[in-house]
């Protein structure tokens, strides 16, 4: 988020998964600059130096010299409800390109022409920061305590990114009598997926790994003490809404889950168990396929030209292809989820366990896909708000209730129930995994040909 001084008070905003700044990242990615190891190697478009550098690019007289800070929404909401500028160390390492040991790396925004911020010390991006959950100035101003409702003074802790509140939502949750291959095992055994129109797939570790093509490591951006890396996929629920949303029978779909006061997921659910017959309901895309990057790879392939691909249509637009084709995209999200994984591990890090929350994980399908195509047992907290969970573990410890974010970790975050997959249909799910890596090959030869004399 940026927050604009003067200008159109009500476009001051860009928004994270906004691509405007292609040419920007090309030229930032150009510099092989040695944040960008941080990075998993490629910075991503979504991050704040190309959006910046558009906008000192294309609104200079309307905003980048007029801006009196540019924040991101994190920062700028405990900023509003404090009036305390200082950022969180989260949002500066995750976005930034800020170093927990080092700070910020003067050579770094010379080398791409926002010298600027070197010159008045980093005054508009930050130059007090501050790891999540400390407390802030004097709490709640009065004025914000008027708006929210809630008496002035109030603890507000230096913030989190929503996915990394998520992740510190439900990472560090007592899973003892579950069965769990993580039981016993470090934390480091959890893989948090925080899915909502977006996915991010939080993994920590006590040493720093660097696994190309995924962000981090980043110390201290998650949970206290360890370090983090973070992939991640630029749309997954909004990809499912955008397939569903755009199909002929969408709204033959809507007036059916409206007749029976149900989400059109949980119909789509419904009507796949009716047309799977006897099967397991994953194999009703055994000639489906889709390549889930509609906007762009964001991990592990950090190629943001990359698009999306579907393989297997018919003639026919009815329900059940429509219940079809949205299988094969949940699925198509969970193999991107394995392709992480994958890449992650093959760089140092060991993961026995997903911990799902955001608004995809309420979805049944979604879950039990993630947990079949990954081959790991996949754990829902009882809370399903999991970001809200790791809000308010910030919180407590604001307040002083708890010592440290992990104890308050161990204490707030719960185990409501664990999706096992279903190993016997590994060879299916195999065997799609393998298609699900010839589309991209095939996208990317595609590219060359038309690419060629
Ligand atoms: N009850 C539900 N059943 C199935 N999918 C859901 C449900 N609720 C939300 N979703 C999916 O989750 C996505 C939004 O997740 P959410 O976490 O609310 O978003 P954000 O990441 O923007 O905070 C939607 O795009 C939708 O696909
Ligand atoms: O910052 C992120 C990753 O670090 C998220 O992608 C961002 O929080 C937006 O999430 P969503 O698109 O699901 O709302």
């Amino acid at each position: 988020m940026l927050c604009c001084h003067k200008g159109d008070p009500h476009r001051n905003i860009i928004m994270w998964l906004d691509h405007r700044a292609v040419s920007q990242v090309h030229r930032i990615n150009e510099t092989k600059h040695s944040v960008l190891q941080c990075v998993g190697g490629v910075m991503s478009v979504e991050m704040q130096a190309p959006k910046l550098l558009w906008l000192k690019e294309n609104m200079r007289e309307t905003c980048w010299d007029k801006a009196g800070h540019f924040f991101d929404l994190p920062d700028f909401l405990s900023w509003k409800a404090t009036g305390v500028s200082a950022r969180s160390l989260c949002s500066l390492v995750c976005k930034w390109t800020y170093s927990a040991e080092k700070g910020w790396d003067d050579s770094f925004w010379k080398m791409i022409g926002l010298e600027d911020f070197v010159a008045d010390n980093y005054s508009k991006i930050g130059n007090q920061v501050l790891p999540p959950g400390a407390s802030l100035g004097h709490g709640l101003t009065p004025e914000a305590a008027k708006d929210l409702g809630l008496p002035a003074g109030i603890a507000v802790a230096a913030s989190l990114i929503d996915a990394h509140a998520g992740g510190l939502g439900v990472i560090g949750a007592d899973v003892r009598g579950y069965g769990l291959a993580c039981e016993g095992q470090p934390v480091t055994s959890r893989l948090a997926v925080i899915c909502g129109t977006s996915s991010c797939h939080m993994g920590i570790s006590k040493d720093p790994i660097f696994v190309p093509g995924v962000w981090g490591p980043y110390f201290s951006a998650m949970v206290p003490g360890f370090w983090l890396n973070e992939g991640g996929q630029s749309v997954t629920g909004k990809l499912i809404d955008h397939m569903v949303q755009g199909h002929a029978a969408f709204p033959e779909l809507q007036a059916k889950a409206t007749a029976r006061c149900q989400s059109v997921y949980a119909y789509l659910n419904s009507h796949l168990d009716l047309i799977k017959k006897a099967r397991p309901v994953g194999f009703l895309t055994v000639d489906l396929h889709v390549w889930p990057d509609f906007h762009g790879n964001r991990s592990p392939l950090a190629d943001l030209t990359l698009k999306g691909m579907v393989t297997g249509l018919k003639l026919s637009q009815d329900l059940d292809d429509l219940a079809i084709l949205y299988l094969a995209t949940v699925q198509a999200i969970a193999f991107g989820t394995r392709l992480i994984i994958e890449a992650m591990e093959a760089a140092g890090h060991s993961i026995s366990t997903l911990f799902l929350c955001g608004g995809l994980s309420k979805n049944p399908l979604f879950v039990q896909m993630h947990a079949d195509i990954t081959g790991m047992p996949v754990v829902l907290s009882q809370e399903v708000e999991s970001v809200l969970v790791g809000a308010a573990i910030l919180g407590a410890c604001a307040s002083g209730d708890f010592a440290s974010v992990q104890e308050a970790m161990a204490r707030m975050s719960k185990v409501g129930k664990v999706v096992l997959p279903r190993l016997e249909d590994k060879r299916y799910y195999d065997k799609k995994y393998q298609v699900f890596l010839k589309l991209v090959e095939h996208q990317k030869e595609y590219a060359a040909i038309m690419k060629g004399d």
